[in-house]
């Protein structure tokens, strides 16, 4: 029996959750597992909710598109079976690309990877295996960034790719770039955002003699670092700590925060909540 993942936001009333429960047991839905917040400050309802049905997914669609016409809902209804397409793109430092590609590979992110994409050359990552996988070599010259993120633009939509992956890509998209990519762009920025934005941002923390470091996924938006944020970690740093032992340390806090960043988004646990989101973690 195929399994669906419902998720949806709407101004918040009494009975959402009765009306929601209600249509999908009109189509013999049974609901598998289910989370849901109001957020009193905006007066917003998030819900998410795994259901088991017989249901074809273009019946459940137009019956929950009704009743999110009467609640004024955004909404989404997915067949978890159905892999989520997704495009890695990576600079110089590969860390998060071969990790992520190493998950994959093992089952541990539920994919299709659509791309490799870099504003470098193959031969960076020679010593990584793709398995099949595309790679793009897009390389940004100068006075020629429109040109670049035309062609990167070009491969998105030519390879249906529903997520992109900013896995340490260091170019600053456009604004008009960040903008059709709203809400399906994640990247890893390597401090613990709000604090040290850029692209120096442990020579930043040495500098300032934090006893903390971290690493922040989050959607991109046109305004740097400023994105919705999805997940964070730290670690303990010490006097004694370089900029170099920053770069090691900060790597594997890079790369979880990362990996579970992408976990969330494959399995419809993130909803955007204004320039926030709601996370409903295992
Ligand atoms: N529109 C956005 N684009 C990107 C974002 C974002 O939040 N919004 N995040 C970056 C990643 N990043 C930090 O996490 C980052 C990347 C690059 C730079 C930067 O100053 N780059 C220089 C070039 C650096 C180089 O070539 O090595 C530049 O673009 O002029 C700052 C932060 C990804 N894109």
């Amino acid at each position: 029996m195929p399994h669906y993942v419902l998720t949806l936001s709407c101004p918040d009333r009494p009975g959402i959750v009765s009306a929601v429960s209600g249509r999908l047991l009109r189509h013999g839905g049974n609901i598998l597992e289910s989370q849901q917040y109001n957020d009193l400050a905006t007066d917003r309802f998030f819900m998410r909710t795994v259901f088991a049905a017989d249901a074809l997914l273009p019946e459940l669609q137009a019956s929950i598109g009704e009743l999110a016409h009467d609640f004024a809902m955004d909404w989404s209804l997915r067949d978890r079976a159905q892999p989520r397409r997704v495009m890695l793109l990576a600079s110089r430092f590969d860390h998060c690309l071969a990790d992520i590609l190493y998950r994959w590979r093992i089952g541990e992110l539920p994919m299709q990877i659509t791309a490799v994409v870099s504003n470098h050359p193959r031969d960076t990552y020679r010593h990584l295996a793709f398995d099949g996988i595309d790679f793009h070599h897009l390389p940004v010259d100068r006075g020629r960034k429109a040109e670049q993120e035309a062609a990167l633009w070009s491969l998105i939509e030519g390879t249906q790719t529903e997520l992109v992956v900013l896995a340490r890509y260091m170019q600053v998209l456009s604004d008009a770039l960040a903008a059709r990519l709203a809400g399906r762009c994640i990247n890893i920025h390597h401090s613990f955002l709000p604090g040290f934005k850029g692209a120096r941002p442990y020579h930043q923390a040495h500098a300032r003699g934090v006893k903390l470091i971290g690493a922040t996924a989050h959607f991109v938006t046109a305004d740097l670092d400023e994105g919705p944020i999805i997940e964070q970690d730290t670690q303990r740093v010490g006097h004694h700590d370089t900029p170099e032992d920053m770069i090691r340390i900060g790597r594997d806090i890079e790369r979880r925060v990362l990996a579970q960043a992408l976990r969330y988004w494959l399995d419809d646990r993130i909803l955007l909540n204004g320039h926030r989101t709601v996370v409903f973690a295992v």
